[in-house]
């Protein structure tokens, strides 16, 4: 075993030893749920969030410190013309955020969520897919693990985005990889490609996972070969999030295929996350089907930044309230059907 090898079978090793839900916080939430006044069922899906609050959180429904984050990378598929804007936004669009002049600032402000931006590296795009690994283990299990300080200030509701020109082109390597088909199944324009650019895109991907197929079975070395700075580090956050039993929104077409990779590895990581938004990427609802997931949200956005999740924050929240906050048939004086 090499010396950067044992970081990278770490992850391995703790996929396979992820905590499951809280039984006992599920059931209380359950019974106070049949206390509050309205008839059971009545706030369909939010009674569901509720529960998925309390069993994986550990604690009764509650949304204290929602947190956006965002993960910002550049692409070395960039260079093949796969995308209209150049590698450049990326920086820029984290000045933007900095600054509060992005659509997600805005989300934020609306439903008084957190945000932090993690930038990895700008100025090294990742290696060209088409032709190398985009990611050595090394570098592959550092920045996983610089994902999972996106928890460390504390968080109680996770929404996880992401920014890095090029990687509706990385998402759709991973799902052909992952899932097969073809690559026009996977590939979508992203942020406006078409004719000459989008048929390039299509090639891009369809290259990318024939010059890795040996050594695509492994969803670790999908990530480390396909991957993208940006995918790495959400794939660690959301695993840190499990750990320390935070409840995970996750976003649009890309971080969805973040996620994916850790579902790959182990079919119940994804316990604990819902997906906030499905896209206007034609594959994503398909991806999120992969996942036997069903979004809260179809707006028709197709951004990224996070904004699919910190819409369905605001849902999250107004479930979370509702419960802690609705009074007992007992204490409004509101007769009960199983008891008059
Ligand atoms: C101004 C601007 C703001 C964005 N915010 C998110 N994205 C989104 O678009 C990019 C992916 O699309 P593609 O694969 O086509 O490059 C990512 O950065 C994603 O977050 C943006 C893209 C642009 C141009
Ligand atoms: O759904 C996404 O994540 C998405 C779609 C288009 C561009 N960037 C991101």
């Amino acid at each position: 075993m090499t010396v950067t090898g044992l970081p990278f079978d770490d992850f391995r090793t703790l996929l396979k030893e992820l905590p499951g839900p809280d039984t006992h916080a599920l059931a209380a939430a359950r019974a106070r749920d049949r206390q509050l006044t309205k008839p059971p069922g009545a706030l369909g899906r939010l009674e569901e969030i509720a529960m998925w609050l309390a069993a994986w959180s550990g604690r009764s429904p509650q949304v204290n410190r929602p947190l956006v984050a965002i993960f910002a990378g550049n692409h070395g598929v960039a260079r093949h013309g796969i995308t209209p804007y150049p590698p450049s936004v990326t920086q820029q669009m984290v000045e933007n955020f900095a600054a509060g002049g992005a659509a997600i600032n805005q989300i934020c402000v609306t439903h008084d969520l957190g945000l932090k931006i993690f930038d990895l590296a700008l100025d090294y795009p990742t290696g060209d897919i088409t032709c190398e690994p985009a990611l050595s283990e090394r570098d592959c299990a550092a920045t996983m693990a610089f994902g999972m300080e996106a928890i460390a200030g504390g968080t109680d509701l996770l929404c996880i985005g992401e920014m890095g020109i090029g990687n509706t082109t990385i998402a759709a390597a991973i799902n052909l990889a992952l899932y097969g088909g073809e690559a026009e199944d996977w590939v979508g324009p992203g942020t406006g490609s078409d004719g000459e650019m989008l048929k390039r895109k299509i090639e891009a991907v369809r290259t990318a996972v024939a010059f890795h197929r040996d050594h695509l079975s492994d969803p670790l070395e999908v990530l480390r070969r396909l991957g993208g700075r940006e995918i790495a580090a959400m794939a660690g956050a959301i695993l840190a999030a499990r750990v320390e039993r935070i409840p995970v929104l996750i976003d649009g077409y890309v971080a969805t295929a973040a996620a994916a990779i850790l579902k790959a590895a182990n079919p119940s990581a994804l316990d604990h996350c819902l997906i906030g938004h499905v896209s206007g990427e034609p594959g994503h609802l398909r991806a999120i089907d992969k996942l036997g997931k069903t979004p809260l949200l179809a707006l028709g956005m197709r951004l990224g930044e996070g904004t699919g999740a910190a819409l369905a924050a605001g849902i999250v929240k107004a479930a979370a309230a509702c419960h802690a906050g609705m009074a007992t048939f007992e204490q409004a004086g509101v007769t009960n059907s199983s008891t008059h």
